[in-house]
């Protein structure tokens, strides 16, 4: 699928995040195709899962894009650090990589221009997670296919905000031509029709939608008298 095709599918559409993160219950791979497939006939439009083995899970069983990416560790650039990450993610079945793009050092040394070579020389796409507005333009200058504002948030420096970071999703929409991605903290619908209101192109969201974990810590925290 092109870049241009897969744009067109996704313009205006909700991609649902499948993930779990490590020691949670959900994390299996089974369990994970299960949420992708409940995203499925909920009405999604494509899945973002990480790990080459569920990647590969979710793919076989599910008739719409993913968008892979293989987390290792959780410091620094963790989100498909490398090439050789993002080349297992790509041969797993994702449409498309996801990768850190931030402006931060890659653990072997290589750079986000490289990665990008590499999963189009695969045959995949490239989606650009990125914490600010110069690191979107830049990801875009190197040739990522999607821009997606992940890691707003997550990096010493960015906004730290319990909803979605709009005014990043605004900012890029505004300045570069490849379709922006609303990610991070879209905790309700309302908040995902301002993401593209705003601009992005399409939503990914992840724990408002598959992490009973997370969801439930948030109930208990709300009736929970200090
Ligand atoms: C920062 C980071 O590691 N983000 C990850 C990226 O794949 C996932 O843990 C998030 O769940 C995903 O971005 C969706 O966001 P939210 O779960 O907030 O809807």
């Amino acid at each position: 699928m092109t870049a241009q095709e897969l744009a067109t599918t996704l313009q205006g559409k909700l991609i649902v995040s499948c993930q779990a993160p490590p020691g949670d219950p959900m994390r299996e791979t089974s369990t994970l195709v299960r949420l992708a497939l409940s995203a499925v006939a909920g009405g999604g439009a494509a899945i973002r899962a990480n790990d080459p083995e569920v990647v590969a899970a979710i793919a076989a069983v599910v008739d719409l894009p993913v968008i892979g990416l293989w987390k290792d560790g959780d410091v620094g650039v963790f989100i498909t650090p490398t090439v050789r990450h993002a080349l297992a993610v790509a041969g797993a079945g994702a449409a498309v990589v996801a990768a850190d793009a931030t402006d931060r050092p890659r653990p072997d040394g290589s750079t986000f221009a490289e990665l990008v070579e590499a999963v189009h020389a695969a045959g995949a796409l490239v989606m650009a997670d990125v914490s600010t507005l110069a690191e979107g333009v830049t990801a875009a200058e190197l040739g990522a296919d999607f821009v997606s504002t992940t890691l707003s948030g997550y990096v010493p420096g960015t906004p730290k905000q319990t909803g979605p970071d709009l005014d990043l999703v605004a900012a890029l929409s505004a300045a570069i031509d490849v379709p922006v991605v609303a990610e991070g903290r879209i905790n309700t619908p309302e908040e995902a029709a301002e993401a593209l209101a705003r601009g992005a192109h399409s939503v990914v969201v992840g724990t408002a939608i598959t992490a009973p974990t997370a969801l439930t810590a948030r109930f208990v925290a709300g009736i929970t008298r200090p």
